[in-house]
């Protein structure tokens, strides 16, 4: 982990001026084409190319079970885990309808499933059966955060060595929303009960009980709040953790990342606070209706392309806006320049 945080370099900010003056002058007033513009320089910035393409996108879905499902934070059993990777692995959950849309292939890897998993074409990455309850102590142990952490390292190393141009990771893990809030809450110091939400859709009596466990959890476990792989370990998760591996492994390969919601950009975060310089190598895809989204956001200063009303996870709001940077790269490409199409441009007024 050390190693992969050592190659971690700030993006390029000279190609990104460069593709900022390009811009100007494509067949459009200066700035029309608002966010998609901001997109394109971005992608120059990550790539260091003038006109890079994202093609071919390559979707990851980390899975892992949690400790802390047994409190009752969630509306949905642990073995939904389980049996929603054998559905990611036969093609049909939501991230599989999108990906096939955007021509992207799932790859599933289980980090933590409490299970075995028998499904076919899952990359068995299992660290251990689940994270322990951290309302009674620690999710992880050290070693295995690392572990988990590695094995989003190498899961997007393979998607780089298959031709990716883009990453879009995701998550399945009954209980997840609950982790992620309590590291949101150390991380960046806001109350509890101002970021949970219904994760699943649980009711208000559910909802006040796992704010409860979160707040227990969180003085129990004592976390440094500057030391975000101690905030990992104590009170996340397997799939967060690899999830946290897979965007600074992007970062290192400069491969530009598309953060999903609530969880992802919770792993996201911790990515940054690790490296700050992983901030210029993503791009949110969308608004996420669980409330702690926009206090991770606000944290990463990051605005996300699409704001669907979902709350989902497994990638699907990224994969949504995955045809954004298509189109960003496209206009960078294809466009005609003033000059090339005979067009006047101000100047020439
Ligand atoms: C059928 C089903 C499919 C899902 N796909 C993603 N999640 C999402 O819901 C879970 C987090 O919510 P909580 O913290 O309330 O358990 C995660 O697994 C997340 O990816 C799902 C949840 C369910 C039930
Ligand atoms: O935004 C998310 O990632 C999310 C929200 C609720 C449940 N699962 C995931």
């Amino acid at each position: 982990m050390h190693a992969i945080l050592d190659d971690i370099q700030p993006v390029n900010f000279h190609a990104g001026e460069q593709a900022r003056r390009y811009l100007d002058t494509l067949t459009k007033p200066p700035g029309s084409l608002g966010a998609l513009e901001t997109l394109a320089i971005q992608l120059s910035a990550i790539t260091g190319e003038l006109k890079p393409s994202v093609i071919p996108p390559a979707v990851i879905v980390f899975a892992a079970d949690h400790g802390v499902a047994a409190e009752g934070v969630s509306a949905f059993p642990q073995a939904v885990t389980a049996q929603m990777v054998a559905n990611f692995a036969q093609g049909g959950a939501a991230v599989n309808v999108f990906a096939r849309q955007i021509g992207a292939r799932v790859e599933v890897v289980d980090v933590g499933v409490a299970s075995d998993i028998t499904a076919a074409g899952v990359v068995n990455a299992k660290v251990s059966r689940g994270t322990a309850n951290m309302a009674i102590e620690d999710a992880m142990q050290p070693e295995q955060a690392a572990e988990a952490i590695n094995a989003g390292v190498v899961a997007v190393e393979r998607a780089i060595k298959a031709g990716a141009k883009c990453l879009i990771v995701g998550e399945m893990g009954i209980a997840n929303t609950t982790a992620s809030s309590a590291m949101l809450a150390v991380l960046t110091g806001e109350p509890v009960a101002s970021l949970v939400g219904a994760g699943t859709g649980i009711d208000p009596q559910q909802l006040t009980l796992k704010v409860a466990v979160i707040e227990r959890a969180i003085a129990a476990r004592n976390a440094d709040s500057q030391a975000p792989l101690e905030v990992l370990t104590k009170l996340g998760g397997l799939e967060i953790a690899a999830m946290t591996g897979a965007y600074l492994a992007a970062a290192a390969h400069r491969l530009p990342a598309i953060v999903d919601g609530f969880i992802a950009t919770v792993a996201a975060l911790t990515a940054c606070r690790m490296c700050p310089a992983v901030r210029g190598y993503l791009i949110f895809g969308h608004r996420s209706q669980e409330p702690g989204h926009d206090v991770a956001l606000r944290a990463l200063d990051a605005k996300p392309l699409l704001d669907m009303g979902m709350r989902l996870g497994e990638g699907s709001g990224a994969a949504l806006a995955y045809p954004l940077l298509q189109a960003a790269t496209a206009m960078m490409g294809e466009m005609a320049t003033f000059t090339d199409a005979g067009v006047s441009d101000k100047a020439a007024l």
